[in-house]
């Protein structure tokens, strides 16, 4: 095949960060998605309907002229988080999802939940109003090791929270492992999972042969082939619980490249090219679409978008280094190697 064109796809979990960073990154995604689910994990996070009506002013501003991209905002969930925060969010429109990041998980979650039960009427309220939460499924505790602590996640607290609150809509996000794939399948139809391209494409090995890649970091960590496998299978299965996420989570290069370098792969100016080259390389191409466009907007009880994209066999190289804020740069994940779908643009 030469050329695919599909259903112009959406992110359903994308960092964009805020200030001048908007201007660097929001173009990349503008131009592949229709929409993204907009992360909450700003400095200070995002936990009011007023905060997120803002920020989806600035991103909206950091758009390239004539985009109709659409951002589609969340909440941080916090203990604090008063039911009637929910009831206003889910009034105003704009905001589709509250994330729930266990405290101290990753990048600026020290504001997240220390005891769910703390959150019990915000859940409450969401599971009556259908607006989804979106779960950073990993614990923090320290005796856990790094690549159990989505597994472990399951059993103590995704398990017993769908138990409480059965009707909720969860998107259980970014998902690493064989288990959580397992799981999502084994859910009712309420419960369905994002997936990265970097964690179909990429397993721990990518990250820690040969040298340490601090690109590849990222938080759920790169974990062991076999998972990668059970992705790869689970996104290209054609089953509606799974759909494209990619996390996209943009980083300065000299926070990346450093003795304590910050989690997160910045994938958005490939996203759908990397997609692309995971489901080709699985024999799937043809499953690309409803994962990349049709699952996501069912889920979210949304429409699916009426444009579409062109991908086309070509091969380009992705740059070094892109400009980012404060006249730093942005390494992207694959910096400097050759991929072989290209996004048609005109
Ligand atoms: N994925 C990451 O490694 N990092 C994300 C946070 C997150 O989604 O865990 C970030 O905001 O940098």
């Amino acid at each position: 095949m030469t050329a695919i064109t599909l259903t112009r796809p959406d992110d359903w979990h994308l960092h964009l960060r805020d200030g001048e960073a908007l201007k660097a990154v929001v173009p990349a995604t503008a131009l592949q998605m229709g929409r993204a689910i907009i992360m909450p994990n700003l400095k200070p996070p995002v936990t009011t309907t007023e905060q997120a009506t803002s920020y989806r002013e600035r991103i909206l501003a950091a758009r390239p002229e004539g985009s109709a991209f659409e951002p589609l905002m969340t909440l941080y969930l916090t203990d604090d988080t008063p039911a009637d925060e929910i009831e206003r969010a889910v009034a105003s429109g704009l905001i589709h999802a509250v994330k729930l990041y266990p405290a101290g998980a990753t990048t600026n979650s020290a504001s997240g939940v220390t005891d769910l039960d703390r959150c019990d009427a915000a859940i409450a309220a969401m599971a009556r109003l259908g607006l989804p939460l979106l779960v950073h499924g990993e614990v923090t505790d320290a005796e856990i090791d790094i690549f159990d602590r989505e597994a472990v996640f399951i059993e103590r607290i995704m398990k017993p929270l769908l138990e409480r609150h059965p009707d909720l809509k969860v998107v259980f996000e970014h998902i690493t492992t064989a288990d959580a794939a397992e799981f999502v399948t084994g859910a009712p139809a309420n419960v369905a999972a994002t997936i990265t391209a970097h964690h179909l494409l990429f397993n721990r090995n990518h990250m820690l042969v040969g040298g340490i890649r601090p690109h590849y970091y990222c938080l759920p960590i790169l974990k062991r082939e076999r998972h990668r496998e059970a992705l790869l299978a689970a996104a290209t299965s054609g089953s509606g619980k799974f759909f494209l996420g990619t996390d996209s989570a943009p980083h300065a290069q000299s926070d990346k490249e450093s003795a304590c370098g910050c989690a997160g792969a910045y994938t958005a100016p490939a996203a759908i090219e990397f997609y692309a080259t995971a489901f080709e390389q699985a024999g799937a191409l043809d499953r690309l679409e409803g994962f990349a466009s049709h699952f996501g907007p069912d889920f979210y009880g949304l429409p699916r978008n009426s444009d579409t994209i062109t991908l086309v066999r070509e091969e380009w190289t992705l740059p070094a280094s892109l400009p980012y804020a404060d006249g730093q740069r942005i390494v992207p994940l694959k910096a400097g190697e050759t991929l072989e779908w290209k996004l048609h643009t005109e």
